[in-house]
């Protein structure tokens, strides 16, 4: 059967979805993000927060990209997840390494709106910002910054640029055409005094497509680890 948007697959559809692309998740995580991924789909039928409507997508995208950032975070991180439209990566992350801070901030308050009604009907302690990331780093300090799909990287790094110290450091979710990013930062000075480093590249399962995150750090901000 294929999935379309009407079906309604079941946790043992997910479990098989993740073992598939070899995830092996503790039961009780493949629950959370089942319980997730109904809620964002019911949500989405009032307020387009997501294309990923199968479960394919859902595990291949969403999850695996989610995945894939995890490995690069620490224990107990403070997490800002920047645009987190219906909640990748901030919530998937926030079920996956419960041991992280997680919080995330959406920019339209109608997303944010339901992000909060999501995180409260799942009880996950993240904190919704229904603000600009802009805003959330006059008031609060990060460890990492990540962000999948919000803005071209030089727009990403004018809006970082005055809060160096308020993060240690951004990791962003890129596909091919991070290289081009790249450059059109560089050419405007925004790389300047700033470190980029590829810290994952991996290829979306099922298309192949190559993705990177790219690890951005300032040598000089106030908060950088010893
Ligand atoms: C294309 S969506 C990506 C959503 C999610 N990260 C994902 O990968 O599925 C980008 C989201 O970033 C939000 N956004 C854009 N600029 C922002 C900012 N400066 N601060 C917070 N949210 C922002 C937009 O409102 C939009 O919901």
């Amino acid at each position: 059967m294929s999935e379309t948007e009407n079906t309604q697959p079941t946790i043992a559809d997910l479990g098989q979805a993740l073992r598939d692309v070899d995830i092996e998740l503790p039961d009780e995580q493949v629950e959370s993000l089942d319980q997730y991924r109904a809620v964002l789909w019911r949500w989405n039928e009032q307020i387009n927060l997501t294309r990923h409507t199968s479960l394919e997508k859902f595990v291949n995208r969403d999850v695996f990209d989610s995945l894939e950032l995890a490995k690069l975070l620490t224990q107990r991180e403070r997490v800002l997840d920047v645009g987190t439209g219906g909640g990748v990566p901030g919530l998937i992350l926030a079920i996956c390494r419960p041991d992280l801070k997680v919080s995330v901030c959406e920019s339209v308050q109608k997303k944010a709106k339901v992000v909060e009604a999501i995180v409260s009907e799942l009880h996950l302690p993240v904190t919704v910002y229904g603000c600009r990331a802009e805003e959330v780093l006059q008031l609060q300090t990060f460890d990492t910054l990540v962000a999948r799909g919000v803005a071209a990287l030089a727009k990403f790094l004018r809006w970082v640029e005055p809060h160096w110290s308020s993060v240690d450091r951004l990791l962003l979710i890129k596909g091919r055409k991070w290289v081009e990013e790249r450059g059109e930062a560089r050419h405007v000075g925004l790389l300047k005094n700033l470190e980029l480093r590829k810290a994952a590249t991996y290829l979306t399962p099922a298309t192949d497509a190559e993705s990177v995150i790219l690890s951005i750090t300032n040598p000089k901000s106030s908060l950088r680890r010893g």
